[in-house]
């Protein structure tokens, strides 16, 4: 038997991956995957969002994979090989669907050959059981450029990958949009000249082809990669976190991040009122601006609970609402999660009930302490460059 294919399935925040995901899974030649869900934060909603199969496993893993200590990966590929082992599930590839803030040096350096040394029996049979066999890239073509300008995690995806997909071609009609596609794809060439770049809404675009087995060479990707994966080594000895702001069990998923990144979550039994909530999202998006980084959630509808709305917003892009048929397990509240750039919660949940509640005292003010933040954060933003300039 040769060695399970691994996956990486990443991007940055909000561009495409679950929705990808569930595509290539109703593919019944994906039957038999395994999935490794990584959350960021305790309040998950990727694993409600995610449609598995019956003959398909899952594992959820929150924290983020590239700041938990340890080898939280191969912790898992071990239990899933412990399961296949025993004969309790079977599996001939495994997807890890990253975060969007996923830094993917860390994961790469753990699955491959010659990084990450083995620690123990674990470690040996996850390293003889498991190949590293491909990175997919998903680049949202609406707010790529914006994440890579802002996030180094954005543009060390886009670096480790072999293979890229444009996610939200469609949504670009007018001859302008078309061009800017254009250049990005320059842009993203320049940034790895070895991945190929497929576009997910091209008639020929098989998303089952991401997921074949090949061999995944990190020498070939350039300089950078190999310079990254190096320094992954030197951090790994001294860890490397500078964390400024502990997440959830005790883990600290905003490491790598810098201390400006904040996840929190908000959460609400009573059914919500959809027009009060179309106005929260539309201008808590307007005064964020892209310091908003994401929000997704399902929310309980006043005027049809049993069918719970997904909403999620990348950046300034507020998407249109899905319906579900029904809930997806047993929890029906309100659950919203938020990823921010320096915005703390506070001010987010007092504009939510302010919204809900037709507060508008209250709302203003919420909104002068985000709006204050965001103008905290470009200030600071503004210092850090002048100093860069100066020294
Ligand atoms: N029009 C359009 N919308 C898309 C496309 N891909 C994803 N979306 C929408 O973009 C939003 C985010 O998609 P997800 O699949 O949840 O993105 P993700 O990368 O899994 O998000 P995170 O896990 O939070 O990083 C949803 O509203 C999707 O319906 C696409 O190709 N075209």
């Amino acid at each position: 038997m040769g060695k399970t294919p691994v996956f990486v399935l990443t991007g940055f925040l909000g561009a495409g991956k679950s929705t990808l995901l569930n595509r290539v899974l109703a593919d019944p030649a994906f039957a038999d995957t395994a999935i490794i869900i990584n959350e960021f934060g305790d309040v998950g909603l990727d694993h409600e969002l995610v449609r598995i199969g019956k003959t398909q496993v899952a594992r959820t893993t929150t924290g983020c994979l590239c700041c938990t200590v340890g080898s939280d990966i191969r912790s898992t590929l071990h239990e899933l090989h412990v399961l296949a082992h025993a004969g309790e599930v079977s599996f001939a590839r495994v997807i890890v669907e990253t975060t969007g803030l996923a830094d993917p040096a860390p994961l790469v350096n753990q699955l491959m050959p010659g990084g990450a040394p083995a620690l123990g029996l674990r470690d040996h049979l996850v390293a003889r059981n498991y190949e590293l066999a491909g990175v997919v890239t998903l680049v949202d073509i609406v707010t790529s450029e914006l994440s890579i300008e802002n996030h180094f995690e954005a543009a060390k995806q886009i670096a480790f990958a072999d293979r890229i997909v444009l996610t939200k071609t469609d949504l670009a009609r007018d001859p302008a949009s078309i061009r800017d596609i254009g250049r990005l794809k320059e842009h993203l060439a320049a940034l790895n000249p070895a991945a190929t770049i497929d576009d997910a809404h091209q008639s020929n675009f098989d998303p089952a082809v991401l997921f074949q087995r090949r061999a995944y060479t990190p020498a070939t990707l350039g300089d950078d990669v190999t310079g990254w994966l190096a320094l992954e080594e030197a951090i790994r000895g001294n860890d490397g976190h500078g964390a400024t702001e502990t997440g959830q069990s005790g883990k600290s998923p905003l490491a790598r991040h810098g201390g400006r990144i904040r996840t929190f979550a908000i959460t609400r039994t009573e059914p919500i009122g959809r027009e009060a909530f179309g106005k929260f999202l539309n201008v808590l998006s307007m005064s964020a601006g892209p310091r908003l980084l994401r929000v997704k959630g399902l929310v309980q509808d006043r005027d049809e609970p049993e069918q719970p709305r997904v909403i999620h917003v990348v950046q300034h892009a507020v998407y249109p609402p899905t319906i579900l048929d029904a809930w997806p397990s047993e929890d029906r509240q309100t659950r919203l999660v938020f990823i921010t750039d320096g915005i703390d919660p506070e001010p987010v949940r007092q504009l939510f009930e302010a919204a809900l509640d037709g507060k508008q005292i209250q709302a203003g003010r919420a909104l002068s302490r985000i709006a204050s933040a965001v103008a905290d954060t470009f200030r600071s933003g503004t210092a850090r460059l002048a100093r860069v300039l100066i020294d």
